[in-house]
């Protein structure tokens, strides 16, 4: 059963695996080498970029994409937004999975119908951790709920991330694993799951949907991530959780040895 504790804030650290080759960790996974590393050291918004337009790569004209939130993804609608003005691409739909990305899709031009599409081919997206299985966590951002939905319908979907979101297990980062709840008696909830309230410049946080996010610190990386989503989600006014698990087709990852993509 996953545990689920509360730490203050000042046990959190960010461990940071490094990008080792990958087979034996993430055995699940094919791996390969797409971009060779350059001489030049990358910032962690160069390796998002890299990795958010390697995934763009994999979109063809006519595909109904789901477009992610956060912002790695912010440089995939970004290059979305360029392919389409520079005619290389054409015929898409995007369907944001937050109002931020639904804001920047309309600025590129991109074609945007959120629930006219019941069909997704192709959905781009970061994640806060990835684990050797491609299981994730997300929502940092406060967009799990949309993201979720888009995600699991969609045919493929490809996580874009730094290196730095590589963990064992989830759970691992130390950082928070959020879970979206309605407002109503959301206190029940929080008691309920022994966690914190987050909070935004002293307000709490409200997600598009109207509703509150919890945050969930984990003692440890997590055994069982399907008991531990299932544990999260029983309790009644839990809308979602961000645990993402056998949902990604394939996770890019970009680090200093190059652009490194491992399929399910
Ligand atoms: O799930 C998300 C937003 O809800 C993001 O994809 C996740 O938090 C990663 O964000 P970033 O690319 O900024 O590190």
């Amino acid at each position: 059963m996953a545990s689920l504790s509360l730490v203050s804030s000042s046990h959190l650290t960010l461990r940071t695996p490094s990008l080792t080759p990958r087979r034996t960790s993430h055995s699940s996974s094919s791996v390969s080498f797409s971009v060779k590393a350059q001489s030049v050291a990358l910032s962690q918004d160069d390796l998002k970029k890299l990795a958010a337009e390697k995934a763009v790569e994999a979109i063809r004209p006519g595909m109904v994409l789901g477009l992610g939130t956060g912002s790695t993804a912010a440089f995939a609608v970004d290059q979305i937004g360029k392919l389409l003005s520079s005619g290389e691409l054409h015929d898409i739909v995007g369907i944001p999975t937050s109002k931020r990305t639904e804001e920047q899709a309309r600025s590129l031009g991109i074609p945007s119908w959120p629930s006219t599409h019941p069909r997704i081919d192709l959905a781009i997206d970061g994640a806060d951790e990835v684990d050797p299985n491609l299981d994730l966590v997300k929502g940092r951002g406060g967009a799990l709920l949309r993201e979720k939905m888009v995600e699991a319908v969609a045919e493929k979907f490809i996580v874009v991330a730094d290196d730095t979101k590589l963990v064992k297990g989830l759970g691992g980062s130390g950082l928070a694993m959020p879970v979206e709840v309605v407002q109503f008696c959301w206190k029940f909830n929080l008691v309920r799951l022994r966690d914190l309230f987050r909070s935004l410049g002293g307000k709490a946080y409200v997600t598009d949907n109207s509703n509150y996010i919890i945050d969930l610190y984990f003692k440890e990386p997590l055994k069982d991530g399907f008991a531990a989503g299932r544990e999260i989600g029983k309790f009644e006014g839990v809308v979602e959780h961000g645990l993402f698990l056998g949902m990604a087709t394939s996770v890019i990852i970009a680090g200093k040895n190059g652009v490194e993509v491992m399929n399910k």
